[in-house]
Order: C-alpha cells, then structure tokens, then sequence
C-alpha cells in the first residue's frame, strides 16, 4: 500500500499563528498518511480535533502558478512506499490508537537563516563534527560531556536537503529558460529572480515543501538518520509548517520513526562577512554563466527583499510547539497510556561565526520517557554550536581578512570595487537595521 504526503493545503493550515495547538490545526500529511479503513485511526484523528478534508488543490494557496509545476506533479514527489507497515505487527492497541512500539529515533535539523549567512556550510561542518567520532582527541577542547557514548554517530547516515538545489533542478527547463531567453534576447536581467519577488512567494513555498516532503520520504524509508533541512525557513509561518509536518510525522501511527526536530538558526551581520559571503554566492549555480556586476546585484537584491521578510526565532515559537504537543498527549486518559510518540526538540543559534556569544538563547526539551541517543545528539549539536567559533569559525575569519587585505590582482581589484559599491554604507544600513 502507498501513502502519500500531500503539500496542498488549506490557508488555515499554512497561515495559522504560531501559538495555535497541534490539536486544533488540520494536517494533510497526519490525515493522508492514514489509511482510510482504518477506523481506529479515523477515531484518535476525531478525538483530536483533526478532520478529513478532500484537499481540492486549487484551493490551496500553493498551488504553483506556474503550469510546469502542477499539483500531481507535486504530489507525486512525496508518495512514500509503506507497503511493509500498513499492520505493524510491533504495534499494540491503546484508546484505539495502534502504535509501534519500537520506533527509533531520527534527527531533523531546521536551519534558519538569511540568503549567505553560512547555512550550507555550516550544515557540512555540523556533518563532519558528528561523523567525527574521534573528534576531541584532535582538539584542545575538553569535551562537554561523557563522550564515550554508546552512540557512535560516525555511523549515522547523514543528508543535507537544499531548497535551493530542488528549486534550480525543477525550474531548470521551465522559468530559467523563459528567464534566461529574456536575458538574450533584450539583454534585460531584472526578471531574473522573479521567484524571490514577494508576490511569487507560493511558488517559493513550494519548493519548500517538495523538500521537506523529500526529506520525509527518505526518513520513513530509513534512508537517513540525520537530516538537514536547508533553506531560510525566515518566516514564522514557514516554521510553523515545518514543525507540524514533523509533528505530524511523530503522530501517525503507522510512521516507522520518531523525529526529534531541531532548529539552528546562523545569523550573520558583521559587513566583511556579508560582502564576502555575497562575493562567493556570485559564483553559485544561479550565476553560473552570468557578469560578476549581474550577480551581486541580483543577490543583494534577493537579500534585502529576504531581509524585510525576516523574523528572528522567538521562544513562543518553541513554546507553543511544547504546549501543543504537550496538549495531544492529554487527551489520553489517564495521559500516561499514551504512548510516547515525540523525543525532544531544541533551538540553538550562530551569530557571526560563533564570535558573539549566543548562548543565552539555547532551548531544549526532553519529552517523558526520551531516550538517551536523541539527549546525546542533541547535547553534541549544543557543543558544536556553543564551540563553532573554535571549531570553524577561526578559520573562516582568517579567509575573510585575507581576502580584504592579501592579494590585491587587478581582477580582484575590480571585483573589490563593484562589490564596494553595490554592497555599499547605504545598502549595509538597510539590511542591517
Ligand atoms: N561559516 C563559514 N565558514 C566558511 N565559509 C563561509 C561560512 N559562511 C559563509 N561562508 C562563505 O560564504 C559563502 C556563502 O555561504 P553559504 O553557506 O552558501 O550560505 P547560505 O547557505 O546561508 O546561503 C560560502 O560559499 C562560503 O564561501
Ligand atoms: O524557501 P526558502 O526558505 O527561502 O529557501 C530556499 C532558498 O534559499 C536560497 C537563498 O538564496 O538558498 P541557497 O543559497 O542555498 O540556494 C535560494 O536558493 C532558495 O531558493
């Protein structure tokens, strides 16, 4: 049997406030992932407050705009193959409520961040700081906790899941060819980037999803243990989404894991930094075969249209994530038969590079009954995060000020004085303040 994830969905669902509850929000990937003959299922969605919807796609404020990216299309990119659970035989019946009992645990981490902060990068360094199990032993760092865990997490398997790539490969033959026709034939780029223009932000948002949706898919089909989910999740509705759909992974009985989500938010606002990292997007795949001038034009202008968008991680956020998953598990009476179907999440941030100090504004939750190996996992993301400026940052620091100061070609020099001027005081002050 198949069962599908499906990213249509209702206003209700994408736009709902932060602080609602889990228990009161509809959510099409818990609904749809169950199947519909079973009605013990159909009760505990009942008895939480979640109805079926006939998810019509051309209600949904998703629904891409663009004809090359219909909804089957969309849909078809997140079915997922549960033909060896549709009757779990590790599951028992609780309130009418089947749950597999051994669901293991698998990580998902949220960046967050603005266009060129580091995301990417910092994801890789995250990588290679956990596969690294001898990591301490090449340090001066005192480890932060009894590291000779039973968890080796050099054999975790991790993936990295960029928005922006599934962006680039699915409007590869569709809006960068129109995009790209303009631009020879009027020698007009300012279409561009139309993707990053806020009225097309549905199609933004879809991409968005179809990653996330990716990112479920491999996880139920236990081909990752440790997923990054890249993109700059830099609205609190975006989050929102994100959370539930995870949280609405955990619910569904017939998921094979249990997800602990954990959000990493990489801010970056010193002015070398910015030029640099904007210096270096200039060559991505987006700008590939395009005028150095073109390209830092075009990103900063992606930023600063990011920037006015931008909301910086609130606890609330955290919060209310606490509260509504807290809610679901009171329903059961007496609560405790409820099995536990949620690990812990957290909140940990960067801020330039790790040299200032952002500690103050860690979060984590440990639900009841959480095992050791997602305490574990979590504690050494809080230790990368809290160590970043002595494990990577210093370096990167380093590049950047040879960058400003070594090494004056005229080629460089040229590219110096385009950036100067578009990355100029001016422009600086408004994605700064
Ligand atoms: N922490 C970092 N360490 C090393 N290089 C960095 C770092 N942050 C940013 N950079 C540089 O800036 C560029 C853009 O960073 P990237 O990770 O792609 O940002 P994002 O994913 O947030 O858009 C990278 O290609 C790299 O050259
Ligand atoms: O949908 P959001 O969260 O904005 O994130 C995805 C977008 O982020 C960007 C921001 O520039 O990432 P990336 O630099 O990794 O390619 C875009 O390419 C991509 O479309």
């Amino acid at each position: 049997m198949m069962r599908s994830f499906s990213i249509n969905s209702s206003d209700s669902e994408l736009y709902s406030m932060p602080n609602d509850s889990l228990s009161s929000c509809s959510s099409s990937a818990f609904i749809k992932g169950l199947p519909q003959t079973n009605t013990s299922s159909t009760h505990l969605m009942t008895s939480i407050g979640l109805t079926t919807s006939n998810n019509s796609s051309s209600n949904s404020p998703m629904t891409p705009s663009s004809p090359n990216l219909s909804s089957t299309d969309l849909s078809s990119n997140m079915s997922i193959n549960n033909s060896t659970n549709t009757n779990p035989s590790s599951s028992i019946k609780k309130n009418n409520f089947y749950v597999n009992q051994q669901r293991k645990a698998k990580f998902v981490v949220i960046l967050m961040g603005l266009p060129a902060t580091g995301k990417s990068t910092i994801a890789s360094q995250l990588i290679e700081y956990l596969k690294s199990s001898s990591f301490y032993a090449n340090t001066s760092l005192e480890p932060p906790f009894n590291c000779s865990s039973p968890f080796d997490t050099s054999k975790l398997r991790y993936e990295i899941y960029n928005a922006g790539n599934v962006r680039r490969n699915l409007s590869h033959n569709t809006l960068y060819e129109l995009k790209n026709k303009s631009f020879e034939n009027n020698n007009n780029h300012s279409n561009y980037s139309d993707v990053f223009d806020p009225k097309n932000s549905l199609q933004k948002e879809n991409f968005a999803r179809i990653t996330l949706h990716n990112l479920l898919d491999d996880i139920d089909a236990d081909k990752v243990d440790f997923a990054i989910f890249d993109a700059t999740n830099s609205t609190t509705k975006r989050r929102h989404y994100v959370l539930r759909q995870l949280s609405s992974y955990n619910l569904n009985p017939y998921s094979n894991f249990i997800i602990s989500p954990i959000v990493l938010e990489i801010k970056c606002n010193h002015p070398n930094f910015i030029k640099f990292n904007i210096h270096n997007k200039s060559f991505n795949k987006d700008y590939f075969d395009k005028p150095y001038n073109f390209s830092v034009t075009d990103f900063s202008k992606r930023l600063k249209t990011y920037r006015s968008q931008y909301s910086p991680f609130k606890q609330i956020e955290f919060d209310s994530y606490i509260e509504a998953t807290t809610n679901v598990r009171s329903l059961y009476t007496p609560p405790d038969e409820f099995l536990n179907v949620y690990h812990g999440c957290a909140y940990f941030s960067i801020v330039n590079l790790g040299i200032e100090n952002s500690s103050d504004f860690n979060l984590k939750h440990f639900y009841k009954d959480c095992p050791n190996e997602p305490k574990f996992i979590v504690n050494l993301i809080s230790s990368f995060t809290k160590n970043y400026n002595h494990l990577f940052g210093k370096h990167y620091f380093n590049i950047v000020n040879e960058f400003f100061n070594t090494n004056i070609n005229m080629e460089k020099q040229e590219k110096l004085s385009v950036l100067d001027k578009i990355i100029n005081k001016d422009y600086l002050h408004s994605i700064l303040t």
